[in-house]
């Protein structure tokens, strides 16, 4: 499996490690080899900048003692994940900083997820890119690069979460496999707005919004697992009885977070161990990957990464 640089990557720092990097130009020539290239599923990634410490936090206590050097260690572990599971391939992201490129990093830009959500139209046989407008100002810079990526691809229909007040995080938004239910979190960062614009984008998908107040985003306390059995931590979920799907507890925030690599295969974060026992127990492969540095500014395995299923 490959990594491969997506355009505007300005340097790789002391992430050399993560190897075999390669940079995509624009002209329609690649979008075509883009576009032919899509046998793997993709995970696209930026790594955390040197100012990650100062990252946004809304539920949690501002947290002491986050480490850069760890947080790199611990990103790049992430990325092994991928890279050493077959049918994935790694895309990064350039640098995002504010005020249009000149100024600091915006810290949380290592959080890709909340950028964008890519979805398939099975009815239509289309690609669909919806670009997110976060509320949270420092970081609608991030999105800029992640949008030029995605229609670098030449891939997508693309599509903008940008109306009066329309707002939309990606990590609101929980895609339920193997249908086209959408659950979206009413959480601080996404508004009705935002949800009945995915709607109108999305006629062919059935948008569910999700009261989420007690955690950041909807997927901070539910995901899904591949047959469509809702997971999460009951003292932060809303309504445990909310989804259609059924809902199955566990015990451990971390345990509420699983990003499917395949239909058997689920990652996840170490601080979950009881969890991954019972969803080994259930029949998965546990994929493991310690993101201490990025839980303590809100972070769980979904949001470091947008993942583009073949
Ligand atoms: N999708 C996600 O769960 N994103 C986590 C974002 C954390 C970041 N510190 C923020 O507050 O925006």
């Amino acid at each position: 499996m490959n990594i491969v640089r997506l355009r505007g990557l300005k340097g790789l720092g002391g992430l050399g490690r993560v190897g075999g990097f390669r940079s995509l130009g624009s002209g329609p020539s690649n979008l075509q080899v883009e576009r032919e290239k899509h046998t793997h599923n993709v995970a696209i990634v930026r790594p955390p900048p040197p100012n990650f410490a100062q990252g946004l936090v809304t539920h949690f206590p501002t947290p002491t003692g986050t480490d850069y050097g760890v947080a790199l260690e611990q990103w790049e572990g992430y990325c092994k994940v991928f890279k050493d599971h077959k049918g994935w391939e790694l895309k990064m992201l350039g640098e995002a900083r504010v005020k249009g490129g000149s100024g600091t990093h915006c810290p949380d830009s290592v959080f890709v997820e909340d950028t964008a959500v890519l979805f398939k139209d099975d009815v239509v046989g289309e690609d669909v890119a919806v670009i997110c407008s976060n509320m949270a100002e420092i970081r609608r810079p991030e999105v800029g690069t992640m949008e030029e990526a995605i229609e670098g691809t030449g891939a997508f229909r693309v599509e903008r979460i940008d109306g009066e007040g329309e707002l939309l995080d990606g990590g609101d938004v929980l895609k339920v496999p193997g249908g086209n239910r959408v659950y979206v979190g009413l959480s601080s960062r996404s508004t009705p707005g935002g949800v009945e614009r995915l709607q109108r984008v999305l006629p062919n998908h059935d948008i569910r919004g999700v009261p989420t107040t007690k955690v950041l985003h909807l997927k901070s306390c539910v995901t899904a697992l591949p047959d469509g059995t809702i997971i999460g931590y009951d003292p932060i979920v809303d309504d445990t009885g909310f989804f259609d799907e059924g809902y199955l507890g566990l015990p451990e925030e971390g345990g509420a977070h699983v990003v499917v690599l395949d239909e058997k295969t689920l990652l996840m974060a170490a601080s979950a161990p009881k969890s991954a026992e019972i969803l080994a127990k259930k029949g998965y492969n546990i994929e493991v990957a310690d993101i201490s540095q990025f839980e303590k500014l809100e972070g769980c395995v979904t949001c470091l990464s947008v993942r583009w299923r073949k």
